[in-house]
């Protein structure tokens, strides 16, 4: 199925309720990507914590149900197939645990870390992986720059992800000390322009023999304009 057939003509479906999960599992195949009904029911659970902690403090603007299905979980699994199921992954700067938590629910053989800057929002990290009783992943508040200094996660993760976290220059520059020798960088952005793409040039061929893969591709049902950008040793 294309972007083009998902067609939705009353989008008021509450989080959690069948129509918002099969939303997800449908949308979700435009990418060619799998959740199943516990999966969504998971993401569901993220979903409604998040607006409910969302009331005290500023995690999202993203609140009507429809957008926080396709822009908050569709958008975070869809760099899911080029993700290898067994690695060890970083997400910096993960907010509201987006997009970390629903890859590790999606992928649940992955090891997961979340960092962040904001206490308040690694708490929300936290409480999110409690209530979903998910194993192998852990949120630190804690400074991506100030991690690579910690002698154990020098070179030690093998995906290192961010959504909408900075320049693409400077999350290579804070995740590369992270990053294991064959590990892999994932930058998920919105419409990326031309003079972007140019200035990523030297990326490419750059002396550190990153090779860049850019993927530009279209939000299911809302038709907003993503990017992923992958960066990797051939
Ligand atoms: C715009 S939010 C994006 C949150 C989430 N990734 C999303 O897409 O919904 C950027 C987050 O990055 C965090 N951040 C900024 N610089 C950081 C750094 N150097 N290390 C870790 N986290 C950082 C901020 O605290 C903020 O929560």
């Amino acid at each position: 199925m294309t972007n083009h057939e998902l067609r939705i003509t009353n989008h008021k479906f509450p989080i959690g309720s069948a129509q918002w999960k099969y939303l997800i599992i449908e949308g979700a195949k435009t990418f060619d990507v799998c959740p199943d009904q516990e999966k969504t029911g998971q993401f569901a659970i993220h979903g409604l914590e998040l607006l409910k902690w969302n009331r005290k403090m500023n995690l999202t603007a993203i609140t009507d149900p429809l957008e926080v299905a396709v822009k908050h979980f569709l958008d975070s699994i869809a760099p899911a197939p080029v993700i290898p199921p067994s690695s060890s992954l970083l997400d910096i700067g993960s907010g509201g645990g987006f997009p970390g938590i629903p890859l590790k629910i999606l992928i649940p053989s992955l090891s997961v870390t979340l960092i962040d800057t904001s206490r308040k929002k690694v708490s929300f990290q936290k409480h999110i992986i409690r209530t979903l009783k998910l194993g192998n992943i852990k949120a630190r508040h804690i400074r991506a720059e100030d991690l690579a200094r910690e002698k154990p996660f020098a070179k030690a993760f093998d995906v290192i992800i961010c959504r909408a976290l900075s320049s693409l220059d400077a999350f290579v520059a804070m995740a590369r000390p992270l990053l294991a020798e064959h590990g892999m960088m994932i930058a998920l952005k919105g419409k990326v322009s031309e003079a972007e793409i140019e200035s990523w040039e030297n990326l490419k061929t750059g002396k550190d023999g990153f090779s860049l893969v850019l993927k530009k591709y279209k939000l299911p049902y809302l038709g907003a304009e993503r990017a992923i950008i992958c960066l990797k040793r051939p």
